[in-house]
């Protein structure tokens, strides 16, 4: 029997590509409501208790009201797309490949959080350094990131792409976050396994999907014996190899570019990591390029409900 799935703000920016991804799917049945009626609140409680999983696409506010509307309900089971529950010690993190348990964990739980966008480029660079014991206690972490700007949701498509927007953006390039206090801190921080806060500087630019999240390094402030970017890049093969969602790139390939392209996985689910330095040199810089719609929102969406759906 094909498993019920509803989308709460299915007509939203990240619920309509997780619609699109689940289009031509016959084991899965998808429980719908009319887009004019997006915030009736008892057609939603009626559909999120109807479901086998609800797939919460809504802002933080709207999410914990979702899941109190469930709260008498032990069978549906929900995946969360916001930032309210990341960092909540009863829901699993729905990032498989941060951790070889991750993908058990995020198949047996009732409540996962879908990360954040620019956390999973970040996490997904930091974390394997941290659990090899290479990136040691105290290091003052970086995050610099550009996303495109539908990682904004329907009100920040607007601003850029409507010039009569009465908030109309018409930069090309921005920084924000600048009081250096994004709400992808703490996600980034806990399950980056760091014992201080990384200092992130998000910004914007004007192309729709895409993302490049970079974590530059000094080497001679790594473990002793890890303090080449050879060694660096071989910690990351280690960490992700056996699985086809995560790509270290080869270092003789990524020797060979010029540049990298914030828009190189658009319409992807895969995410690449990206190892940049120069043999016997001082730093290393890490570059994890995704797009901020496929596994940095709704294709891991897809992929945690997949595992989900083979418990
Ligand atoms: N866009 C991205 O790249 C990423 C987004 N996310 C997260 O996914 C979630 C959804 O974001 P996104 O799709 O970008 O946002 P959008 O603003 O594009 O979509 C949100 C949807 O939820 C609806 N909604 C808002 N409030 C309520 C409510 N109280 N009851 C019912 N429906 C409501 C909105 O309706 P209305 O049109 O009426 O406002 C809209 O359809 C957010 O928590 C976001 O942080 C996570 C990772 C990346
Ligand atoms: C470009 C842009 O505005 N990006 C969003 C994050 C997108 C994302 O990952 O969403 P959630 O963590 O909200 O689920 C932001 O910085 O708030």
């Amino acid at each position: 029997m094909a498993a019920k799935i509803f989308i709460d703000g299915e007509h939203g920016t990240t619920g309509l590509q997780i619609r699109t991804r689940m289009a031509d799917r016959r084991d899965v049945e998808l429980l719908s409501i009319p887009e004019a009626e997006r915030r009736n609140a008892a057609l939603r409680e009626d559909m999120l208790n109807s479901a086998d999983i609800a797939i919460l696409c809504l802002p933080d506010a709207a999410s914990i009201e979702a899941v109190a509307m469930v709260s008498g309900n032990n069978k549906v089971r929900i995946i969360d797309t916001s930032t309210a529950f990341r960092v909540a010690p009863d829901w699993a993190y729905g990032f498989a490949e941060m951790d070889r348990a991750q993908t058990d964990k995020i198949r047996s739980s009732r409540f996962v959080a879908n990360p954040g966008c620019y956390p999973t480029g970040a996490i997904g660079l930091i974390r394997p350094l941290r659990a090899a014991g290479i990136l040691p206690d105290g290091y003052p972490v970086t995050v610099n990131a550009i996303s495109g700007y539908t990682g904004g949701g329907k009100q920040l498509i607007a601003q850029m792409e409507d010039k009569s927007h009465p908030d109309h953006l018409g930069a090309n390039n921005f920084l924000y976050g600048l009081n250096l206090k994004h709400k992808h801190v703490p996600e980034m921080t806990i399950h980056g396994q760091l014992d201080r806060a990384p200092l992130f500087a998000p910004s914007v630019g004007r192309f729709p999907q895409g993302m490049i999240v970079q974590v530059p390094l000094f080497l001679e402030d790594l473990a002793s014996g890890y303090q080449t970017v050879e060694n660096v890049h071989a910690a990351l093969v280690a960490h992700y190899a056996g699985q086809s969602i995560v790509h270290v790139v080869p270092m003789e390939e990524s020797a060979k570019l010029a540049r990298l392209d914030a828009e190189e996985l658009v319409g992807q689910d895969t995410m690449k990591l990206y190892v940049f330095g120069t043999p016997g040199g001082a730093h290393v810089n890490l570059v994890a390029v995704l797009d901020n719609l496929g596994k940095g929102a709704s294709g891991a969406a897809v992929q945690n409900m997949d595992l989900m759906l083979s418990a």
